[in-house]
């Protein structure tokens, strides 16, 4: 049991220590440049240098459904709105706070705009000045989220 307990202890300082050896330093810098690497998409921060603007492509497949979902185009801006209407302020409310939950996780923020029993919501990357798979992705969180809120 000690011989097994002494041997993790040498294995995370020769990852983790100073004293590293040639072969542990090799070991350590390929690890760092694979999760660098676009293959590996670990970290919130990873996630968003890898989520560039939408090709035309990707346009037709993923915006499409939201388009036929109540998004639409924002004039002379790449992103979509869509407004929301609730049974009162406190459903529109109560989906805000599952949509922020999200947001804040995402490190993908909303631009919103509430009056009582509406939520008007634009979408748009800023780091990319426009539309990106994170748009998307919270787009869909949000009709789904919406569901469970009374209209
Ligand atoms: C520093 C922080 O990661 C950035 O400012 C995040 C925060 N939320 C964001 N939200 C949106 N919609 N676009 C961004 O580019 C963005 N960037």
């Amino acid at each position: 049991m000690s011989t097994i307990v002494a041997r993790m202890v040498s294995v995370r300082s020769t990852i983790g220590g100073a004293s590293i050896t040639a072969k542990g330093n090799d070991f350590h810098h390929r690890i760092k440049s694979c999760r660098s690497s676009s293959l590996h998409a670990g970290s919130t921060k990873e996630k968003r240098k890898m989520s560039g603007k939408l090709t035309t492509e990707e346009r037709a497949q993923v915006l499409d459904p939201l388009l036929k979902n109540g998004w639409s185009m924002v004039d002379n801006r790449d992103a979509i709105y869509k407004e929301y209407l609730f049974k009162n302020f406190n459903q529109a409310f109560g989906f805000m706070s599952r949509v922020a939950l999200m947001a804040e996780k995402m490190d993908h923020h909303p631009e919103w705009f509430n009056v009582y029993n509406k939520v008007q919501v634009t979408l748009a990357s800023h780091d990319v000045s426009g539309l990106s798979s994170r748009d998307v992705k919270l787009a869909t969180f949000m009709d789904q989220a919406s569901s469970g809120f009374s209209k």
